[in-house]
Order: structure tokens, then sequence, then C-alpha cells
């Protein structure tokens, strides 16, 4: 991008410094060097963002209409068709990869979660509706039962207990449905324990031996996944929270054994979740395991960035773009957002 020919502030006519008594520390060394002009920040910047570390969040709902998500603005769900198109923009901006998560109907849900494994699920439709029309573009689709359970947990329920194994059992033929429908990548987000190995020894014994797992391996009981709840609508139901299978945000070490279980287990990536409060989380995994590394922007953070954009209160460009760049800097390889489209718009413009 052309940069323009700019009159510093400090030398501007109209900004009266003429009674400034001159002054010279004496410095030799004066990091603002480098800042100076833009070819100079351009030449020294570290990391960049490029479409390439994008993944983009699609929420689907059946039918013909979208339905908008209150609590974020510029979000919808969408029909099958309608995000068939949405991933014809994304690959043609070159976005890797758009991660699928269904508004099931609530008739649908029960105790077991059992729609997730029906093999004519919305996510399997719009898996296979899209791998048709869209190849080129890598469809990720999630491994957890709250879209399906009208108790609105992760896993199955016992006397309020959310079991484990019995969880994974539900989880792995979740899994197989989504890889028979074409997803390339399975994203476990539930949190069970050893439920990467199950999945992987599933997969491979039908068949799927290329489909690959990004574990969401370090996951929080996080306050900012409440818009996502109402967008998938698995917060009206939910009993107590999630706390006895995500994670402490008190905790860090605790990351990194999850993260060192999931590879052991077979995940070819990993991911951090929530984004921005957990950087720590994102340097330290990168750090410890030199392994594909991902954070996910959830729905919170989206929701308090472009809230208070649309007062006025922030710049929402700069705001989504500093936030973005913030990941790349921590060490994560991409990061899953619900801005994709939009950044990836303005990088091909070179608006950056
Ligand atoms: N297992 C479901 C799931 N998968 C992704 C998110 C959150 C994503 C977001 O907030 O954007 C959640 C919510 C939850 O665990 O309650
Ligand atoms: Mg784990």
């Amino acid at each position: 991008m052309a940069s323009r020919v700019v009159t510093p502030f400090e030398r501007r006519k109209d900004v009266h410094t003429d009674n400034l008594p001159v002054s010279d520390l004496g410095l030799s060394k004066r990091p603002r060097r480098n800042r100076r002009a833009d070819w100079s920040r351009r030449l020294v910047r570290e990391v960049e963002l490029t479409a390439n570390d994008l993944i983009w969040p699609l929420f689907v709902i059946e039918g013909d209409s979208e339905i908008a998500v209150d609590a974020m603005p510029g979000v919808s769900r969408l029909s099958i068709q309608a995000a068939v198109r949405e991933a014809e923009k994304a690959a043609a901006l070159d976005i890797p990869a758009i991660a699928l998560f269904p508004y099931t109907d609530p008739l649908l849900r029960d105790e077991l979660g059992s729609e997730a494994h029906n093999s004519r699920n919305l996510v399997c439709r719009a898996t296979r509706a899209i791998k048709a029309a869209v190849p080129e573009i890598g469809v990720i689709t999630d491994v957890a039962l709250d879209p399906y359970t009208s108790h609105g947990h992760d896993g199955l329920m016992r006397d309020g207990v959310v079991l484990n194994d019995e969880s994974v059992a539900a989880l792995v033929e979740q899994a197989l449905v989504q890889a028979a429908a074409g997803a390339d990548v399975i994203a476990p987000s539930d949190m069970m324990d050893g439920r990467v190995a199950a999945i992987r020894a599933a997969l491979d014994r039908e068949g799927f031996r290329d489909v690959q797992i990004m574990a969401y391996a370090a996951k929080y009981a996080s306050a900012f996944y409440g818009p996502f709840r109402d967008a998938v609508g698995s917060n009206v139901a939910l009993v107590g929270d999630k706390r006895t299978y995500q994670m402490d945000p008190a905790n860090g070490d605790e990351a990194l054994r999850e993260v060192a279980l999931d590879l052991d287990e077979g995940a070819d990536m990993v991911m951090v979740k929530p984004g921005m409060p957990y950087l720590d989380v994102v340097h330290r995994v990168k750090e410890a395991f030199r392994v594909p590394t991902f954070a996910y922007q959830v729905s919170g953070e989206y929701a308090m960035i472009e809230g208070a954009a649309r007062q006025g209160w922030i710049d929402g460009e700069k705001a989504m773009l500093e936030s973005l760049i913030a990941f790349k800097r921590a060490g994560a390889d991409g990061v899953l957002t619900y801005f994709a489209l939009r950044v990836a718009q303005r990088l091909k413009q070179g608006r950056l």
C-alpha cells in the first residue's frame, strides 16, 4: 500500500511549539527512531496477520431465513444455502476454514443429545452442501452435545453429574457422522477426558484416517461464551454451570497438562479458549509444545468489541485488528474469529 507523505504533527504550523524550551537527554538508544516513519514501522514489524490465519465460525439453522443473534451484532444464524454462499465468499478471500455450529430445533433436543449422531442432522447436511459446492475450504465440525441436549450440557448426565466415559461414547458417534458427512477436521469442544484418543481410534477404524482433530485442549469455564449459548439455544435450558469439565480460569499449568494429554492422544492441532483473556496460556502452550496452536476469540469477546463500536465508544475496526494481531504476537498460528470475513476483506483491499 502506498504510504502518504504527511507532515508529522510535530511540524505542523498550526501547532504552536515556539515557547517550548529545547532540551537534549543525550540518549544513544532511542527506540522511537524505528517508529518515526511508516516504512520503518512496517520494516521492523514482528508478526503479520494474513487471511491464512483465520477460521470463521458460522451458525446454521433449519429453514430459509437468517435469524440475527441478539448479543452478536452483525452475526446471524444462516440457512444451509446461505452458509454455502458465505463459505464461497470465505474461500474467495483465502480463508482456509470455517467452523460450523448448529441451532437445533428444541423439539429435537433430548436427555441423550440423540440428534448429535443423526447422520441427517443440520450440521451433517450443511457439511455435505458446503463440501459439494466449495471443496477447497476446510470444514471444521464441533463435537460436544450441548446444542442437542435438553439440559444444555456437553455430555450425558445422571443424577446431576456430567458423566465422562458414557459421554465419550456418544461423542465418538457424533464425530463419526460428521466425518462421514465430509468434515475435514473434528473439533471436540466438550472437555471430557480421553475423548481425543477414543475419536482418533474410531476414525481410524472406520476409514477416516486422514480426518484431522483440532482439540479444544485448554477450554475454560467462561462467562464469555454467553452470546454463543444464545446463538445455539443452549442457554435456555442449561442446568448449573460447566465447571466440572471446563477449566478454572485461575489455572495455567493445568492447561499444559491438558494439551500434553490431547497431543498424546493424537490431536493434530490444539486450541486455547477463550482468547484475549488467555493470551498467556496461548503463549505458554506454543512455547512448550511447538505444535499448531489456535485461539478462539469467542462470542463474548466479539460482543464486547462490536457492541462498544456500535455505541461509538471505541473504533471497532482498529480494535478488531489490534485484538487479532495480539493473538499472532502471543504465538497463535491462527484464530477462530467472528470477524474473519471482515478482516479478510480488508486484507484483500490492502487496508491494514
Ligand atoms: N461446547 C460448545 C461450545 N463450542 C464453542 C463454544 C463457545 C464459542 C463462543 O462463545 O464463541 C461453546 C460454548 C460452551 O462451551 O458453552
Ligand atoms: Mg482434556
